[in-house]
């Protein structure tokens, strides 16, 4: 399988995929209009019953019909313009919960190559930033959009009827205005968009700190990390200055436009009625529609402004969701108790993490049966992690085939193969929560009685005893409130609650004490007997016990056999075995 990413598919316009937000809530998107249009007329019908009320007065006439069909208005202008704001923001706030829950769902099924290329920060920021942003593109743009340019294009019509030829000096210069809003709109969108990129590095500035926070400060680095977020929000806030500045111009614009229709219709309907051609109450309806088209001309402006903002937000959601991810799949039921252990194999497996990066893997091959316990061992980047990267299916290889129980990996549904692999990471990542959520991850159907087994086995049920409140105690982010060992058990517990038939086990380089590690050891073993384990070792006591040890040297397997055979072998594991192992043989 080439390690190329998939191809993506062309650019989708901004406004389509507005649209494709809205679509499912255009009903009420459009019940939400026209409650605002029914505000409208109702405000609009209000003089009307005013001016019959004082002509029933001078008249003489009852006045209880026109008292009580303005207050039949006021009362109705009110409740449909609440109901009409209610149905466009709840509609709104659909908009946004839709654009959230496709991003986060898109995020999590990310391919990992993808997640190596992205600042997790910048990826929180589209989800949360950005996507607030659609709320007021879908009300005040859409809406304002189409109810403007619907009263717009209504008093255009009603211009072109009353006067032909001062409709057309009107249209002129309302082109001329329009020419010039759109030179200055795709301004505004740049400096959105640059604005939503500052506040994403912002975003990406600050998880950087937060997650190694002890680091930072132990290095006498809050200085330098704090200006770095400064800037960012500094230049967040220069870019959003000057798409306000740009939006201003916009809506000057369009008011200037008027105030030149007005005096040119002026100037040309005065000579008009001097010449004959209409008459004076023609140029005053005339000019009285002029002031009428301000109203829709700025709403339809401001739209426009806004939807630049809106625009730009949705083409950094968009740009997160077309991230290359893993095909959607069903969650897989873990193996039953018992399944049979599973064999994997690597045949000629060359593998790069990047088109421009240089190979890792150069033709990787072993095998490995059911059962038992293979430990990887070779010098700092040799590549075994790599080989438990590609097991996951985190990546795929550029060439040759991966296979667990004789199927290449590329056939397997991801969430089935992942479902029949337990797998500790290195540096043992323990997610924020209580201790029960981190075991219960892997397996959130295990009973009381599985998880005091695992606590038991992995020696945690000490620990347990001592917390505040046993296995609900919250550890923190990224489990700061555990010791690094206890961590490295939790992980271990939560791998085994899977009921794996294949554990990778990535041994981390820092020692656990020697009582904690005699007993992982023999619970390994243990769990050998029954499950296939794979072991990124680091200790010498690990690989004395391994049925068979693969070793690894710059993305090549130099040789397989036990430790016995390699110690005599092959120099390089002698040297390893004499040198860079953290325990004794005999620990
Ligand atoms: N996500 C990644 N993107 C790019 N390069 C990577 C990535 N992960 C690892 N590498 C590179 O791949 C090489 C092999 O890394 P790998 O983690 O497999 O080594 P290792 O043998 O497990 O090392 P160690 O014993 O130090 O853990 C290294 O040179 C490393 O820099």
């Amino acid at each position: 399988m080439p390690d190329s990413e998939p191809s993506v598919p062309p650019a989708v316009p901004p406004w389509r995929l507005l649209l494709g937000y809205v679509r499912p809530h255009r009903w009420a998107l459009l019940g939400g209009a026209v409650l605002s249009l029914m505000t409208g007329a109702t405000g609009l019908a209000l003089p009307l019953v005013a001016r019959g009320l004082i002509d029933d007065l001078q008249h003489e006439r009852a006045i209880t019909g026109a008292l009580l069909a303005m207050s039949a208005l006021v009362i109705a202008n009110a409740a449909i313009g609440a109901l009409g704001g209610y149905v466009l923001r709840y509609t709104a706030e659909s908009v946004v919960l839709g654009a959230r829950r496709a991003l986060v769902s898109h995020l999590l099924r990310l391919r990992i190559s993808a997640v190596d290329r992205s600042e997790p920060g910048d990826l929180m920021a589209r989800i949360t930033s950005d996507t607030t942003l659609l709320r007021e593109v879908t009300t005040d743009s859409l809406v304002g959009i189409g109810t403007g340019g619907l009263t717009l294009l209504a008093t255009l019509v009603m211009m072109g009827l009353v006067d032909p030829v001062l409709f057309a000096v009107t249209l002129g210069v309302v082109i001329g205005a329009s020419v010039v809003i759109g030179v200055i709109v795709p301004r505004i969108n740049r400096a959105s968009r640059q604005a939503q990129n500052a506040v994403g590095a912002m975003g990406a500035a600050l998880e950087r700190i937060l997650g190694a926070l002890r680091t930072v400060k132990a290095s006498g680095a809050e200085h330098r990390e704090e200006q770095a977020v400064h800037a960012a929000a500094q230049e967040s806030w220069r870019q959003s200055v000057k798409a306000a500045k740009w939006s201003a111009l916009a809506g000057n614009t369009a008011g200037l436009s008027i105030q030149v229709a007005f005096i040119t219709v002026l100037a040309v309907g005065g000579a008009r009625v001097a010449t004959g051609a209409i008459d004076i109450g023609t140029l005053v309806a005339f000019l009285l529609f002029v002031f009428y088209l301000m109203s829709p001309i700025q709403q339809v402006v401001g739209a426009v402004a806004q939807y630049q903002t809106g625009a730009a937000a949705l083409a950094r959601i968009e740009e997160a969701r077309r991230l290359p991810a893993e095909p959607a799949s069903v969650p897989a039921p873990l193996s039953l108790p018992g399944a049979e252990p599973a064999a994997v194999a690597f045949e000629n497996v060359r593998f790069r993490y990047a088109d421009d990066l240089p190979y890792v893997h150069h033709g990787v091959t072993f095998t490995v049966p059911p059962r038992g316990m293979t430990a990887f061992v070779g010098p700092s980047g040799a590549g075994k992690t790599t080989v438990f990267s590609l097991i996951e299916r985190f990546y795929d290889p550029g060439e040759g085939r991966i296979t667990l129980d004789g199927q290449d990996l590329a056939d397997w549904d991801v969430s089935r193969l992942r479902s029949a692999i337990g797998y500790v990471e290195q540096d043992a990542p323990v997610l924020s929560g209580s201790l029960r959520d981190n075991l219960l991850l892997g397996n959130p159907d295990a009973g009381q009685d599985d998880l005091l087994r695992a606590l038991k086995t992995t020696r945690l049920d000490g620990l347990v005893d001592r917390l505040p409140n046993g296995m609900d105690t919250l550890v923190g982010h990224r489990g700061t409130k555990l010791s690094g060992g206890e961590r490295q058990r939790v992980a271990i517990a939560r791998a085994l609650l899977r009921r794996p038939r294949l554990l990778l086990l990535d041994e981390a380089t820092s020692q656990l004490d020697a009582v904690n590690e005699a007993a992982l050891r023999d619970t390994v073993a243990d769990v050998a007997r029954t499950t296939t384990v794979l072991v990124v070792a680091h200790r010498l006591s690990t690989v004395t016990m391994a049925d068979r040890i693969v070793v690894m040297d710059a993305g090549e397997v130099r040789a397989v056999g036990t430790h016995r055979e390699l110690v005599t072998a092959d120099p390089l594991y002698a040297e390893l075995a004499a040198t860079q192992f953290l325990a004794a043989a005999d620990a």
